[in-house]
């Protein structure tokens, strides 16, 4: 499981990234694509980055495979997983802007500025079910795309074929669809920071017990629905705050509190499935946060002047 959270500072800055729960290690690193690095794709012509771009991922035959990127102009891209619902187009579509399904990251973080760009050229795209190389398999994604105004969340399933949402929640986490998950939250509209006040009942009074009584209810276990509802609850009540330090804190403060740890969650392999990082990109400062269930020392990567203009790849 997943989950995605962004939201601004007292400046309209942004702080978007992601919770990766996984049972697997993919040996993921944080990976600096520079300007000018070969891009190619399946079903367009192939070409170079015109804008850097930092993230977590790994390299595939040269390729950076990303699964949360975010371009030195602010504009950020994450993929979650969306299974029993995620299905791509088996063939490309003539007219359509054809991408493989993992060609969205770096198509988005390259060819755009602002999600709405984004939103008007995701019109005219059709995204196809091909794995980068016969070693892989099509990841089931859905994503969440963010700037520092807006942010969607773009959906492809069988059921309702490609949607963009408006998310003005800041959260995405996994199934069912993201509709599904705004409807659920009607079940929590009754939770409040407020504590809950002296009740008298047939005489009796009923006193609540100590602080954040109005929040009984609030979820605390991993499932998708409980992670959303949680997170977007924390993200709506969380004061906005001034400065990079205090920012990057809310950012951890809140995803931190739907990690999945270690043991409490086991996949049908058997294995366990865990919270193994935490990345938060600053848009401001164009730097990407990360820790690791293993190390929580946060690390900070950025895009320089430097690694943005290099011919390779920097990898951390
Ligand atoms: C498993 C990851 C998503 C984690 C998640 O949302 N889990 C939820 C589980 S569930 O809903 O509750 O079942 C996703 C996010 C990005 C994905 C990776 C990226 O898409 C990059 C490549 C794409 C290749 O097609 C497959 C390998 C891969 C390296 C992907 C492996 C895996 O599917 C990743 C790592």
């Amino acid at each position: 499981m997943c989950t995605g959270l962004r939201f601004t500072d007292d400046q309209g800055n942004l702080y978007f990234g992601r919770n990766l729960d996984v049972g697997q290690d993919y040996g993921e690193k944080v990976i600096v694509t520079p300007r000018n690095y070969p891009l190619p794709y399946k079903f367009l012509a192939d070409t170079k980055t015109s804008k850097a771009v930092i993230g977590m991922g790994i390299v595939v035959d040269g390729y950076p495979s990303y699964f949360d990127c975010f371009n030195e102009d602010g504009l950020g891209i994450a993929g979650l997983n969306f299974p029993h619902y995620a299905q791509f187009s088996k063939e490309p579509v003539n007219g359509k802007i054809n991408l493989a399904s993992y060609e969205i990251m770096l198509w988005v973080t390259q060819n755009f500025t602002t999600v709405k760009e984004v939103k008007e050229a995701l019109k005219n795209v059709n995204l196809v079910s091909e794995a980068i190389n016969s070693d892989f398999a099509v990841a089931p994604l859905h994503w969440i795309i963010s700037d520092n105004e807006e942010a969607i969340v773009v959906e492809v399933s069988k059921q309702y074929g490609m949607k963009v949402f408006e998310d003005k929640l800041g959260v995405l986490t996994n199934s069912p669809d993201f509709n599904w998950q705004v409807t659920n939250l009607g079940n929590y509209t009754g939770l409040s920071p407020h504590d809950a006040t002296l009740q008298n009942w047939n005489g009796q009074e009923v006193m609540p017990w100590g602080v954040g009584t109005g929040s009984l209810g609030l979820p605390g276990d991993s499932i998708p629905a409980s992670r959303f509802a949680k997170v977007a609850y924390l993200n709506a009540n969380y004061p906005t705050q001034k400065g990079e330090t205090a920012n990057v804190a809310k950012f951890f403060n809140i995803l931190k509190s739907v990690a999945m740890v270690k043991g409490s969650v086991i996949n049908n392999q058997g294995k366990d499935e865990y919270t193994v990082y935490t990345a938060c990109y600053s848009s401001k400062t164009k730097t990407y946060y990360c820790n690791y269930a293993t190390d929580f020392e946060l690390k900070k990567y950025t895009i320089t002047d430097e690694n943005l203009s290099l011919n390779k790849l920097t990898i951390y």
